[in-house]
């Protein structure tokens, strides 16, 4: 096998998210804070994985770590077999490139339609605008929003906006979902709703999905529970489930 091809095979083998050894700190001289105590974590291809936990226990600071969206102070953390630690701000921005964000406040452009708003995700993408047109067109209607493309986001239900935001991460058909709290705002049957068009979409997809949440209704969708208690990932699966 050729070094390139050798080094392609790596690359593909390489785990969704690995972490081992990562603390990180808010704060600077006295004030400084540890959050994340000692964090392992191995995250394979195509898994669904919730993680669960009080608040304040650090997930949202996990999560940002792993989404490339703060530095890693300490320890090692790797999407898709690119390590971040250390990693430059240019590096950091291609690793958030395969990944898609879903966020409780779905921050969706009031200004902009559910189609706009989900095409402006594929604004850095090199596809043809036809290619463009379908990809959102399947996308929506996957979604159940294929009648409301033209609806701006004030005409739309907080499910029917969650399902938007879904579109929008889903579109430019990341490796890796990481969702916070995606059902918050919403009713019983639609946070169910939107975890399993997710779910699905994600598995078609082949995509790895890591939802935080304190929604014990959804906690039997995931592949694997995780617990996060006082900045430790706690194996605590049990407990979670049956709280
Ligand atoms: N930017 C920041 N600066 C200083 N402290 C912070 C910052 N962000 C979070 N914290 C603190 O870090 C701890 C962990 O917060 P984090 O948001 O990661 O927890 P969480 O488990 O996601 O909580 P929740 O479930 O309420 O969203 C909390 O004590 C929080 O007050």
């Amino acid at each position: 096998m050729s070094k390139l091809l050798e080094s392609n095979a790596l690359h593909t083998a390489a785990p969704a998210i690995s972490i081992s050894h990562l603390n990180h700190y808010y704060g600077q001289g006295a004030l400084k804070k540890q959050i994340l105590f000692d964090v392992n974590l191995h995250i394979d291809r195509g898994e669904i994985i919730i993680m669960t936990g009080p608040s304040g226990s650090g997930k949202t600071t996990l999560l940002t770590l792993m989404g490339s969206l703060r530095s890693v102070q300490e320890g090692h953390l790797s999407i898709l077999g690119q390590a971040l630690h250390h990693a430059t701000k240019a590096q950091m921005t291609l690793a958030r490139r395969k990944i898609g964000y879903i966020f409780q406040a779905h921050n969706l452009l009031n200004f902009l339609t559910a189609y706009q708003n989900v095409e402006m995700a594929l604004e850095l993408q090199e596809i043809t605008a036809a290619e463009a047109d379908t990809r959102i067109r399947t996308v929506l209607s996957a979604v159940g929003l294929a009648d409301r493309m033209d609806y701006y986001p004030s005409d739309l239900s907080g499910g029917q906006k969650q399902r938007v935001a879904i579109a929008r991460a889903l579109v430019s058909q990341p490796k890796i979902i990481l969702a916070d709290e995606p059902t918050a705002a919403l009713d019983k049957q639609s946070g169910r709703d939107v975890v399993e068009i997710m779910e699905k979409l994600a598995r078609e997809q082949g995509c790895t999905i890591l939802l935080v949440t304190h929604d014990n209704r959804i906690l039997d969708l995931a592949d694997r529970i995780i617990y996060m208690e006082d900045g430790r990932l706690v194996n605590h699966a049990a407990t979670a489930i049956a709280q």
